[in-house]
C-alpha cells in the first residue's frame, strides 16, 4: 500500500493515504500448532510476565474491557499503570469508545486513580474530527457534520474548528411528525452545508435522526463511522455498541461507512507520528480481537496481548484455524502485577 506523509496543521499528525482504504485488509493467516505454541499465557507467570514486558518501549492500551468495564474500574489497573510508568514505558490510550472526548477521558482516569494525561489520549472521535478537518478539508459553506453520536464527537469536532448538527441536541430527540416525512422529502427540513454524517455509539437514537442521515447521505453526504464495534463491554457484561447503532443507516442506505478507529491503519499511522515510536517495540493490549489485536498486529507492532476481561473470549483464538491471534494473554490486566 503506497503511504504519503504530510505534515497536518498544528500539532505534528502525519496524514496518512490510508485514511481512504474504507476496510483494513483482514489476516489471513491459518493457526497452526506452531502459532498455538507460540501464543504466552501470562497469568501467574512472573518470569514470563517481566520478559514479556522488557521486549517493549510503549504500550498502546484499550480503555473499555481492559482498564475499566463501564464505570466499574477492574483490578489493580491503577497499579499496573504505575508500575509500567516506573520501568519508564510509554503510554498510550487509544480507545473505540466516542462518547468522551479526550478531555473527559482525563476526568475519567482521574476519578478513577489512573495516572495520565489528556495528551496520552487517542480516541476514535479525535480520530474522526483530524480526518474531518486535516483530510477531507471541506470548503465552506458546505463544510458541516450531521452527528449521530454523544458528546465525545461534538468535542472533538469543535476542536478541530469543525462545524456540526445533530447529535446531542435535545430538537432531535423527539418522535417524527407527518410534517417531517414532507420537509425530509422536499428537503425543506435539511441543512445545505451538510457534507458529512458522521456516527458514533449513540444512546440517544432516535428514528428522525436516521431519516435526516439517511436523506443527506442520499444527496450525497460522506458518510462516516467513529468506531463500527458491534458490542459495548460494560458492567461485565455486553451491550449494543457503534456498529449496532449506526446498523441502521447501513441497512438503509445500502452504504458502509468509512470507520476511522481501530483497527484502521490510518489511526495507527497517526499515533505513530503524534508518539513518535519504534513499532517493533509496541504493544497494542486489547480486549477485542477484531478491532485491538488486528490493529496492532496489522500495524507491525512487535506484540499484541489479549486481556479477558472485555469482549473476546480465548476459545476464539485457541481454536484451529482462528484468523486473529495475540502474541500473548492474560486473565485480566491486573495479572501483570504478578
Ligand atoms: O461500541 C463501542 O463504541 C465500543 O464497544 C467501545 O467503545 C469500545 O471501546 P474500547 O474498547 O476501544 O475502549
Ligand atoms: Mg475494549
Amino acid at each position: 500500500m503506497f503511504r504519503s506523509i504530510r505534515l497536518a496543521r498544528t500539532c505534528a499528525l502525519p496524514i496518512s493515504s490510508r485514511w481512504t482504504s474504507s476496510h483494513s485488509r483482514g489476516i489471513r493467516r491459518g493457526l497452526t500448532a506452531a502459532t498455538m505454541s507460540n501464543i504466552k499465557y501470562l497469568t501467574g507467570d512472573k518470569d514470563g510476565i517481566d520478559q514479556f514486558i522488557s521486549q517493549f518501549d510503549v504500550f498502546l492500551f484499550d480503555c473499555d474491557g481492559v482498564l475499566w468495564s463501564g464505570e466499574h474500574l477492574l483490578p489493580r489497573i491503577p497499579e499496573t499503570i504505575a508500575m509500567l510508568r516506573e520501568k519508564g514505558k510509554k503510554l498510550v490510550f487509544v480507545t473505540n469508545n466516542s462518547t468522551k472526548s479526550r478531555a473527559d477521558y482525563k476526568k475519567k482516569f482521574d476519578k478513577m486513580g489512573i495516572t495520565a494525561s489528556e495528551e496520552e489520549v487517542f480516541g476514535s472521535s479525535y480520530s474522526a474530527a483530524i480526518y474531518i478537518s486535516r483530510i477531507l478539508n471541506l470548503k465552506a459553506p458546505k463544510n458541516k457534520v450531521f452527528v449521530l453520536g454523544e458528546t465525545g464527537v461534538e468535542q472533538e469536532l469543535e476542536s478541530e474548528n469543525v462545524r456540526y448538527c445533530g447529535g446531542t441536541d435535545k430538537s432531535y430527540q423527539r418522535d417524527v411528525t407527518p410534517d417531517d416525512y414532507v420537509n425530509i422529502a422536499n428537503g425543506k427540513a435539511l441543512d445545505d452545508e451538510v457534507a458529512v454524517v458522521l456516527t458514533g455509539l449513540d444512546f440517544h437514537p432516535t428514528y428522525l435522526k436516521y431519516a435526516l442521515g439517511m436523506a443527506y447521505i442520499r444527496r450525497g453526504a460522506k458518510f462516516l463511522a467513529t468506531n463500527i464495534d458491534s458490542t459495548l463491554p460494560s458492567a461485565g457484561s455486553l451491550f449494543p455498541g457503534a456498529g449496532s447503532t449506526t446498523a441502521p443507516l447501513i441497512t438503509s442506505t445500502g452504504q458502509q461507512p468509512l470507520a476511522l478507529g481501530k483497527p484502521s491503519q490510518a489511526m495507527m499511522d497517526a499515533i505513530e507520528g503524534k508518539f513518535q515510536f519504534d513499532r517493533k517495540k509496541a504493544c497494542m493490549v486489547g480486549d477485542r480481537l477484531n478491532t485491538d489485536i488486528q490493529f496492532g498486529i496489522e500495524g507491525g507492532l512487535g506484540g499484541t496481548l489479549c486481556v479477558l476481561t472485555g469482549v473476546s473470549k480465548k476459545e476464539e483464538f485457541l481454536e484451529e484455524g482462528a484468523q486473529v491471534v495475540p502474541s500473548a494473554y492474560v486473565d485480566q490486566l491486573g495479572d501483570l502485577m504478578g
